[in-house]
């Protein structure tokens, strides 16, 4: 992979699609990290990349292919005007910020930007990402292909023709991961409330959210097929998922109202 890439902002997020990009030999040398003095050094030194502190740091002639949005949504309006100088018909500028609008960005970067939405998830640093996206229309197919080709580097990816649908996704499959890594720590805490020690609870519930989540994607049978074979019929897991999927309290309504606190919060982002 040889995709000239300057990336702005290399946290968690950034920081995992990189390490997932580099593992499957994006080229070191084409990419620039735009981050805070101490990361940038931590960055160069580590990944073999070149960090900067500051955009004018890049060099003139390095045009990239790719500058990509990975700060936080809050400080985007403090820094979007500096990659103004940066806007050209071969630049596409992809943007992971939840909430921030293709508006917000024209109305910084100017209506001829080439601009994608997307939206990954952490899981993208063990390549089992799940990215969607949002072009302009004036992306080309080849930008739409180089942005697809990136993320499915990582993992896999979606399009929406709907820009508001980006707020569900980051509701969905952005923030998800967080679920069910809370998910496992709310099984730890019901098997020590069950009697075991916590450090074997932790084991237990940790191993089997990674079981599922392996035994769902070798499978080629749903969810729905896999809970079933777990379920005997007037057995353990049937007695656990009354409860779990009750109508009123369960899961189901749980999840509903998680996901549309977190679609309101990424529509409020927006600023
Ligand atoms: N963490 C996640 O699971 C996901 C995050 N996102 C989006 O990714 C973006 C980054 O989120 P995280 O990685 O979680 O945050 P983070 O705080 O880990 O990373 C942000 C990075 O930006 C750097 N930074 C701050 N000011 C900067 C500046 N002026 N110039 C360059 N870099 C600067 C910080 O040093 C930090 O390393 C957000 O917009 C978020 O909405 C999207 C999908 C999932
Ligand atoms: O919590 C957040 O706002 C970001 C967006 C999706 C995951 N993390």
């Amino acid at each position: 992979m040889n995709t000239r890439l300057l990336l702005i902002g290399c946290g968690k997020m950034g920081s995992a699609m990189l390490e997932g990009w580099l593992a499957k030999g994006l080229n070191a040398d084409n990419v620039y990290i735009v981050e805070q003095a101490e990361a940038a050094d931590k960055l160069s030194t580590r990944y073999g990349i070149h960090g900067v502190t500051d955009v004018r740091e890049v060099p003139q002639d390095f045009i990239p292919q790719v500058v990509l949005f990975a700060v936080k949504p809050q400080i985007l309006p403090e820094v979007i005007e500096n990659y103004k100088p940066l806007v050209r018909a071969e630049t596409v500028f992809l943007s992971v910020a939840a909430g921030k609008t293709i508006t917000f960005f024209t109305s910084h970067l100017g209506e001829a930007t080439r601009i994608v939405r997307a939206m990954p998830n952490t899981p993208a640093a063990v390549s089992r990402g799940m990215t969607v996206m949002y072009p302009t229309d004036n992306v080309s197919q080849a930008q739409r292909d180089m942005c697809e080709t990136l993320l499915a580097t990582v993992g896999l990816v979606s399009w929406v023709d709907d820009e508001t649908l980006m707020d569900a996704v980051t509701a969905l499959s952005g923030s998800g991961p967080a679920y069910i890594f809370h998910l496992v720590e709310a099984m730890a805490q019901a098997g020590e409330a069950a009697g075991l020690p916590s450090e074997q609870a932790m084991l237990l519930a940790r191993q089997t959210v990674v079981g599922a989540g392996f035994l769902l994607d070798a499978s080629d049978e749903t969810a729905a097929t896999l809970r079933e074979n777990v379920t005997s019929p007037g057995g353990t897991t049937a007695a656990a998922l009354n409860v779990l999927m009750d109508q009123t309290n369960g899961l189901p309504e749980l999840m509903t109202r998680a996901v549309e606190a977190a679609r309101k919060r990424s529509v409020e982002l927006a600023g």
